[in-house]
Order: structure tokens, then C-alpha cells, then sequence
């Protein structure tokens, strides 16, 4: 109960006077985006003409089977890979028009990442990672606030721990800390549960939605697990690189379900259900 009070905390006293949300809400806008890869002298087309809405005050999954693509929807919608043809809008701004230093003040600002790979310096105490985007942008750190995010995922008291010294487990807590004291806007999460035990994984999903429920706000997650979706306002399923359907506050079974019926063999319902969706805002 501490814990969640803690986390209460760190949300309530957000400034919403700079807001520059999209004025029908929505907080990600994927316009038909496609992604090709070069192998070898071929492009091979990963993303094929995908859109997709994600408004204010939603917690959106992306699930689907594995090589399906959620991963470079989530890398191409967060401005870490460029499209090959299509747009993307966050915050109503189009990442395709921005230059690269436009893109990284964008990510320093208002954008959160919790990725698998944890990105923390090895060197630096817990405390100091935590620090960091405070650091980068120029601004005061907010000690509590740091603290305050350490305590939300289970990890008061290892302010001064180095990484290399704590669990995956521990250091994925610790970039998602990261992400919480800096109240980004729009946090993107790739298998952000992937590394935690039930209890601390709970703690992280509890964490995400008080950002992602909140006023002006958004979390994009991808995740194989069926019971961390059906945690999320909305679920969106992809197969072969497109968005074939999607579900609103699904059931763990739903998703399950879903899922199973993903990995089978198309069937001639399935084709006609990703035509009804490809090429329209789901
Ligand atoms: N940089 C790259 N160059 C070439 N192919 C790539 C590259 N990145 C991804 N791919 C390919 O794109 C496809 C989709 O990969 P992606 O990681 O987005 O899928 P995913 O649904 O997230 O998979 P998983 O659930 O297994 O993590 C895969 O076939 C992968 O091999």
C-alpha cells in the first residue's frame, strides 16, 4: 500500500498548461507506415501499411506471434527506426518531418523507453542512472522523485548499488524507475515484465498504468504474455507484419485465444479480418 501511495505521488502534481496532445486525443498516430529491411540486395517489407491510433489516458499492448513485427512497430512509432514509407505523429507532430537532433529533443522530453536491453551505464550507481535524463536535458534532479520511483518498483534502499551487482530482474526495475521519475508523456515498452517475478512484475504493470491512465499521457506495450495484455484498456494483434484485429479490455482467455487462432494457418475469416483492418486507424 506504501508503495502505491508512494507512486500517487509522483503523477499528481504533473503540469498539463504545456499540452500539445493531438485535440481529439490522440497521443500516437501510425499513418501507413511499412518498413522495409535491406538483406543482401533485397528489401524485405517487415511493416506492411500499418495504422494505428493510441489516444490520451490509454494502455495499449501489441501482441502477436514471434517475427510478426511488434517489435519494429514499437521501434518505428517511437522515432528509433525510420519508416520506409508512412508517418507517424506523437503528439500530433510528424516524426517523418523532424530532423535528428528535432527527434532526440523529442525522446529526451516526452518520451520514455523501457526495452529489454536495460541501457544502464554499469559504471554509475542506481541513484545516478535514475539521474541521468535530468542530467541530459539540463535540469535540477529531483531527488525525490528518484527516490520516490526506486520505492514505486520495489527498489528502496539500492540507490547506491552498481548494475552489474543486481539481478536482470533488478535492473530492468531500475530502467523502468528511470522512466517513471521522468513522467515522459508516452512511455514505449518492449516485454517490460519479461525479466521480473510475479510480484515485481505486478509492481511494474501497476506502475505503467498510473502513467499511462493519466491525463495527457499513453504506454504502448509489447508483450508475448496474455495476462499482462489483458491488463491494458486495448489489445491489437499482429500477423506477418500487418494489424489484423484487435480487442478492447480482452479477458486472459480472449487473448489467449486470439493468439492461438494467430499462430494457425490462415484461414480464409483470418484473411478477410486483417483486409477489413489494414489501412485504417484501429
Ligand atoms: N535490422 C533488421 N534487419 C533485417 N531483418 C530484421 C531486422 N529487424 C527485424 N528484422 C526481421 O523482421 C521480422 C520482425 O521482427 P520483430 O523483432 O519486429 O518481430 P517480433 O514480433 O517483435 O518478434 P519476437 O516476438 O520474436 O520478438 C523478423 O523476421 C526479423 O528477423
Amino acid at each position: 500500500m506504501l508503495l502505491i501511495m508512494a507512486n500517487q505521488s509522483l503523477y499528481s502534481d504533473s503540469t498539463l498548461s504545456d499540452r500539445t496532445v493531438h485535440p481529439d486525443g490522440t497521443m500516437i498516430a501510425a499513418e501507413h507506415l511499412s518498413k522495409s529491411y535491406r538483406v543482401g540486395s533485397t528489401d524485405i517489407e517487415i511493416l506492411h501499411d500499418v495504422s494505428l491510433t493510441v489516444s490520451e489516458s490509454e494502455v495499449c499492448a501489441i501482441m502477436g506471434p514471434s517475427g510478426s513485427g511488434k517489435s519494429t512497430l514499437l521501434y518505428c512509432l517511437a522515432g528509433l527506426e525510420a519508416p520506409s514509407s508512412g508517418d507517424v505523429f506523437l503528439l500530433g507532430d510528424s516524426l517523418v518531418s523532424r530532423s535528428r537532433r528535432e527527434l532526440a529533443q523529442l525522446r529526451r522530453t516526452e518520451l520514455g523507453f523501457v526495452f529489454q536491453s536495460y541501457n544502464l551505464l554499469p559504471t554509475l550507481p542506481v541513484l545516478e542512472n535514475v539521474a541521468l535524463p535530468f542530467r541530459l536535458r539540463g535540469e535540477r534532479v529531483d531527488q525525490a522523485r528518484i527516490e520516490a520511483a526506486l520505492a514505486s518498483v520495489g527498489l528502496a534502499g539500492r540507490g547506491s548499488s552498481l548494475p552489474p551487482s543486481m539481478s536482470g530482474g533488478e535492473q530492468q526495475r531500475v530502467a523502468i524507475a528511470r522512466v517513471l521519475a521522468q513522467r515522459p508523456r508516452i512511455v514505449f515498452a518492449d516485454e517490460p515484465t519479461g525479466a521480473l517475478d510475479t510480484r515485481s512484475g505486478r509492481l511494474v504493470l501497476s506502475e505503467l498504468h498510473e502513467i499511462g491512465n493519466a491525463a495527457d499521457r499513453c504506454v504502448l506495450i509489447v508483450t508475448h504474455d496474455p495476462a499482462v495484455a489483458a491488463t491494458c484498456d486495448r489489445v491489437v494483434f499482429m500477423r506477418d507484419g500487418r494489424l489484423v484485429d484487435q480487442l478492447a479490455a480482452p479477458s486472459v482467455e480472449q487473448v489467449a485465444s486470439k493468439l492461438t487462432s494467430l499462430s494457425e494457418p490462415s484461414s480464409s475469416e483470418q484473411v478477410e479480418l486483417s483486409g477489413a483492418h489494414v489501412g485504417r486507424a484501429v
